[in-house]
């Protein structure tokens, strides 16, 4: 049946369509598939090898990849590739008077433009750093939210595509003449380069951006206007490649949202990336490698969550910016790839390789189907080759999707942390047909420890951080995915934070206990210090903290 299946879809078209619109030559890549050489094509403006000089890296564009960049030199983890000014970035609406517009520093005391009511700034001097941009955008940034309400169109899409509108216009008017290129912001036509993917959007989306583009062009003076096309396009290139920016001390929140062409035009997506990107505290963005890299070796970054299963993975990469993921992780054969233990159904004869599931083609996946063939088995195993049902590997996956479903339902709903932990543990626990490494486990895994804190088992919540680290480390090891991510530094201060809450209650109680706790504390804390120190880089204001918090830990102990 499952041939049945891959007969009947020609899984290469619309893949090579979606290449189309992406600078990728598909089907001379197909045809030349066996020469392994990459033929250079249009040469790439010099300011593009000028503004990296000072890198360690390369920048192509190459008929097989497109643009991209690779090791100039064999690397080590932790260095800088890129460092970047946006020539835009917005701070989003959630933040809008917690972080300055300019530096996005946080805002003790605010100063906000009095006209607006949409910008906020730290001091006297960012202030008037923006008063030219301000000056252009002020009318129409004080429209975007209604503008965004009338037409269903996210209002920061709208305030960037604003500033961006005014950058092109200044940027015609002087040149900056900031020292420090890094400090330099991107000039606005290499927002012009970068690929919009306005074809593959949906005409429903396009209608309202072109509804919400003719309401805010109106509120605009005529030197910063675009024909409403134009500004259609632009939007489009955001959606498809605009950055977020965390701030300095909360985790995984993205504060503010910026356009940086160098960035988006040079590095490539990958779902087992060797470089990840972060946000400095001036509001530049910064590529750094998070593992050793060969001389030659493309240097790729991950645009979304990497241990999601492929189909997920491939889905959100189509839905969110429109493109068919081609990265060595998603085309390497299933039965080989860490991917298979991600939808892992244990083997019932073995009992260590698990069921083959094969990927879904990329016209399912555009139309929304996933996972087709658990309807069609039967299925391999991986390691023994014995046979399973499509009921024999489809039941285990309904029966944990199910828990997680009633679990989340229980969290997000009823606020019944009880009843949630209790629904997620029967994904979590070991044993049964999951596999160690199946995505339900750690997706429960992360809600399961939620639960524990809310429920006052902080004991509990710290096993289950832990099991989320032992789970983070085996995809590294097993399937070579990164070990150094800002997600799993903040898994380690989390872990360092539960057990100084421990020492916190053994306090008075027992001092044997409370030395314990601090130790372990002290050693998640040192754990979170070594990973932060490569992806963020030692001077980072995250890395800081955590030197804080073992510095304040060891006057303690
Ligand atoms: C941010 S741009 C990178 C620049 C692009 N290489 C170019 O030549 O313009 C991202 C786009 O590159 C292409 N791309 C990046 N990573 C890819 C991947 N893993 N598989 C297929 N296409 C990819 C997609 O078209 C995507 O929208």
């Amino acid at each position: 049946m499952v041939d049945t299946v891959e007969a009947e879809m020609d899984p290469v078209d619309l893949g090579e369509k979606l290449d189309q619109n992406c600078n990728i030559d598909a089907k001379k890549k197909k045809k030349k598939s066996n020469k392994k050489k990459a033929v250079a094509i249009t040469p790439l403006p010099p300011f593009y090898q000028e503004a990296l000089a000072s890198y360690p890296v390369k920048l192509n564009n190459t008929k097989t990849k497109g643009r991209h960049a690779v090791a100039e030199s064999n690397l080590e983890q932790g260095i800088t590739l890129c460092q970047e000014q946006a020539t835009a970035f917005v701070v989003r609406s959630e933040y809008i008077d917690q972080q300055c517009h300019v530096c996005l520093s946080d805002l003790k005391q605010k100063m906000m433009c009095s006209d607006c009511k949409k910008t906020f700034y730290c001091s006297q001097d960012c202030l008037e750093k923006d008063n030219d941009l301000h000056v252009l955008i002020c009318g129409p940034i004080a429209q975007t939210e209604a503008i965004g309400r009338a037409t269903d169109v996210d209002a920061d899409l709208l305030r960037l595509m604003t500033i961006l509108m005014a950058r092109k216009y200044l940027d015609t008017q002087s040149q900056d003449e900031t020292k420090d290129a890094a400090a330099r912001p991107t000039p606005y036509w290499c927002v012009q380069d970068l690929i919009s993917h306005r074809e593959s959007a949906e005409p429903a989306f396009i209608k309202v951006l072109t509804e919400a583009s003719q309401r805010l062009v109106m509120e605009m003076s005529e030197k910063i206007q675009l024909p409403v096309d134009d500004m259609v396009t632009l939007a489009c290139r955001i959606n498809s490649n605009a950055h977020g920016l965390g701030d300095n001390h909360a985790r995984n929140t993205d504060v503010a949202l910026g356009l940086f062409p160098l960035g988006a035009l040079f590095f490539n997506h990958g779902c087992n990336p060797n470089t990840t990107f972060i946000g400095l505290s001036n509001g530049q963005l910064a590529f750094r490698t998070i593992r050793p890299v060969s001389k030659d070796e493309e240097l790729v970054v991950s645009y979304i969550d990497l241990y999601s299963d492929r189909d997920e993975r491939r889905q959100e990469l189509l839905q969110s910016k429109h493109f068919w993921c081609k990265c060595k992780r998603c085309t390497s054969p299933m039965e080989k790839s860490v991917d298979r233990f991600l939808q892992g159904v244990v083997c019932s004869k073995c009992k260590e390789g698990v069921y083959i599931i094969p990927a879904t083609s990329v016209e399912h996946l555009s139309k929304g189907q996933r996972n087709l063939y658990l309807d069609q088995g039967n299925f391999k195993c991986g390691k023994c080759g014995s046979e399973a049902s499509s009921d024999q590997v489809r039941k285990p996956l309904e029966s944990a999707n199910k828990s997680y479903m009633l679990g989340m339902s229980a969290i997000r709903q009823e606020r019944n942390y009880r009843r949630g932990a209790e629904k997620l543990e029967q994904i979590t626990k070991s044993g049964g047909d999951l596999h160690a490494l199946n995505a339900f486990r750690l997706n429960s895994l992360i809600p399961l420890m939620n639960c524990k804190r809310h429920n006052g088992d902080l004991k509990g919540a710290i096993e289950v951080n832990k099991s989320i680290i032992a789970m983070m480390e085996q995809y590294a090891s097993e399937g070579s995915l990164p070990a150094n991510t800002s997600e799993i530094s903040d898994f380690w201060q989390n872990l360092g934070e539960l057990c100084s809450s421990m020492a916190n209650e053994s306090k008075g109680r027992s001092s044997v206990l409370e030395k314990k706790w601090l130790k372990e504390a002290r050693a998640a804390f040192s754990h979170a210090l070594k990973v932060r120190s490569v992806v963020f880089g030692k001077p980072h204001p995250k890395t800081k903290l955590i030197e804080e918090y073992i510095a304040a830990l060891s006057s303690s102990l």
